[in-house]
């Protein structure tokens, strides 16, 4: 899928090919690897290849809680991108490098205060995560180790199959009108497609956060197991998958999930408006910064 980003300046440069990590992390072997494969990735994005196996593993760490700025969308495009298009890799395994947390969806702060231009740059930014995990042709697992509410949750939601941490405080599922927001169409739709009209429309209203336990009753997540599996559940799944031969699983998945995807393809500029209509509102502005304060707040 060619997938075009009008950024601006500042994260079109971010868009150069595959930045090597910094520091530490840098040219640190993969695990598990033992033959000199070599970690990659960027500042907030690491990227622990397996290429004997065709996986690789994706970790977020945006610390303090893998919230998706503008900058972290970019950076997981171009790992996305890169992985996609090099052969060697036919999966991978979407996780945190945050301790218990996920990710906490989408920046609020690059929705409070910012101006028309900069709220319609996120926006695309926040289509292309989604379309590009949605559709992609490699097989993506999510490993959610971690609280994963709204722009998380929907994150989760793109990947083929989820295995989530059994404890009571990694919650799932879109929150947003606990926030005075609404989760747009397309987020509806993967909730829809995912557990039912009727479930979803209980959990979108009421704003649920399903523990693992409900999660996994409802079909939110696919497995839940104790903390330190859900890496090698996400490994053994993956290898389930792979067996199966790549042309009828990539069709497939398509003749799936297209009709989800060209509802937005079909109007993406339009959603962009919408968006940028609705969280420019001074009623829904109020409204965030009102739970930016709770968050604060809430610290003591
Ligand atoms: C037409 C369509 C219109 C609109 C569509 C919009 C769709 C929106 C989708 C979204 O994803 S909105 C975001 C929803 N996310 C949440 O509700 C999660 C909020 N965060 C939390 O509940 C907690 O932070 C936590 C994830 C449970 C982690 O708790 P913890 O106690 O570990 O950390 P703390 O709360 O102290 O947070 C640390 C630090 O991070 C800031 N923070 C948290 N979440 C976000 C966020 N989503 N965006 C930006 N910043 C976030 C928090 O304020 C703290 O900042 P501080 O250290 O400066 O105080």
């Amino acid at each position: 899928m060619a997938l075009t980003v009008g950024l601006r300046p500042l994260t079109r440069a971010l868009l150069r090919p595959w930045a090597r990590v910094p520091g530490a992390a840098l040219g640190r072997p993969a695990a598990g690897s033992g033959d000199g494969v070599r970690c990659f990735g960027s500042p907030r994005v690491l990227v622990e290849p397996d290429p004997a196996a065709g996986v690789a593993v994706m970790k977020m760490r945006n610390p303090p809680v893998n919230s998706l700025s503008l900058e972290f969308l970019t950076e997981l495009l171009i790992s996305l991108e890169k992985l996609e298009n090099d052969k060697t890799f036919r999966g991978i395994i979407i996780t945190s490098d945050c301790p218990g947390i996920f990710s906490a969806g989408l920046d609020l702060l690059e929705m409070y205060g910012r101006d028309p231009a900069h709220c319609a740059e996120y926006w695309k930014a926040v289509q292309e995560l989604w379309l590009r995990v949605y559709l992609s042709n490699l097989v993506v697992i999510g490993a959610i180790n971690g609280i994963s509410p709204a722009g998380g949750c929907l994150l989760s939601l793109s990947c083929d199959y989820r295995v989530l941490a059994n404890n009571p405080k990694y919650a799932i599922g879109l929150n947003e009108t606990l926030l005075g927001i609404i989760a747009p169409f397309w987020f509806k739709d993967v909730l829809v497609n995912t557990i039912g009209h009727r479930a979803a429309e209980r959990a979108l209203q009421l704003g649920f956060l399903f523990p693992p336990s409900d999660a996994l009753q409802v079909g939110i997540v696919d497995q839940v197991v104790p903390e330190d599996q859900v890496q090698s559940t996400a490994r053994s799944v993956m290898a389930q998958w792979l067996a199966i031969p790549d042309h009828a699983r990539q069709l497939t998945k398509n003749l799936v999930r297209k009709p989800t995807a060209d509802r937005l393809l079909q109007q993406r500029d339009a959603d962009i408006q919408n968006f940028v209509r609705f969280i420019s509102r001074d009623s829904i502005q109020k409204s965030l910064h009102v739970y930016l304060e709770k968050l604060k707040q809430k610290k003591g």
